[in-house]
């Protein structure tokens, strides 16, 4: 559904953000997409949607060029910002001004989604909350169908109860069809709604594994004192005391825990990518 292929892209001279980046994701999952500060999620967020160019290489969705924009693309994807503006203007009006750009827009769907956040659907977009406008771009870009749905940092700013609300409605709106992708620092907003960890570093995508073949191969655990005989990958002390990240070498059921994992990656990506070659 997306295909990047050897992708290139700086924004300065001499400074490439990324170099021969290549990433495939497929209809049917949701993608959480991980990376450390300024490793250029949100850059390739906007890649996908189509409002940066690549340099080189090419990002392919739905089989068109992105940075082509064409009609037909950008009735299919929909990006929730990280920041955004929303104009002056009353729920109703906004919905009847922008949901005509896509064909399959719900709005039923949309007050439904309202209500579920508990948003008062009488006032200004502008006299509202960041919270409150942030659930508002949530429940429209869900209400629009679009087979590709990006969001950068969607939790950012939602309260407590929102935040499950949130996973509620996006694991109810994936289907076979539709690919959405959430970039996120807030690892444990997505427990339980990503099916797979795409995660960005040094200018290229360095892991792309479904939550299942993560688990498969590795294991996640709290040991109370290390041992060197365990295949530990990765440990991370405190006085609880050692949650490690090892080979799952008797084929254990562990549950991931993604916070973990990106760290283990990160400071040990050789010995982890080597398992999944
Ligand atoms: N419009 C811009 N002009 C110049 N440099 C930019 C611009 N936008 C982003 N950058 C730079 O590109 C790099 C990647 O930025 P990006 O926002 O994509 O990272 P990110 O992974 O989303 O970061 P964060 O986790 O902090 O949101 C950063 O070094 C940033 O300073």
């Amino acid at each position: 559904m997306i295909h990047i292929q050897s992708l290139k892209f700086s924004y300065r001279q001499n400074r490439p953000l990324f170099e021969d980046l290549n990433l495939h994701l497929e209809a049917g999952h949701i993608y959480g997409l991980l990376g450390k500060n300024g490793a250029g999620k949100s850059t390739l967020l906007k890649q996908i949607a189509g409002l940066l160019f690549p340099d080189g290489g090419t990002c392919k969705v739905l089989n068109y060029t992105s940075a082509q924009r064409q009609p037909a693309l950008l009735r299919e994807v929909f990006l929730v910002p990280e920041e955004f503006f929303l104009p002056k203007v009353s729920i109703h009006t906004y919905v009847k001004s922008y949901a005509p750009f896509y064909p399959r827009f719900d709005e039923q769907a949309f007050y439904s989604y309202l209500k579920e956040f508990a948003i008062p659907q009488d006032q200004q977009l502008t006299n509202m909350s960041y919270g409150q406008k942030k659930k508002v771009i949530i429940s429209f870009a869900l209400a629009t169908n679009t087979k590709v749905l990006i969001m950068d940092e969607p939790t950012n700013g939602l309260d407590i109860p929102s935040k499950s609300q949130f996973r509620k409605v996006i694991a109810a709106a994936v289907t076979d069809d539709k690919c959405i992708v959430i970039s996120t620092h807030q690892v444990r907003d997505l427990d339980n709604l990503i099916d797979s960890i795409v995660i960005i570093d040094d200018h290229k995508i360095i892991f792309n594994q479904s939550v299942g073949s993560v688990t498969d191969k590795l294991s996640f655990k709290l040991l109370t004192q290390l041992d060197d005989r365990l295949p530990v990958l990765y440990a991370d002390s405190n006085l609880r005391g050692h949650a490690v990240v090892m080979k799952n070498v008797n084929m254990e059921q562990s549950r991931i825990d993604m916070e973990l994992l990106f760290n283990a990656i990160l400071s040990n990506r050789q010995s982890i990518q080597e398992l999944f070659n």
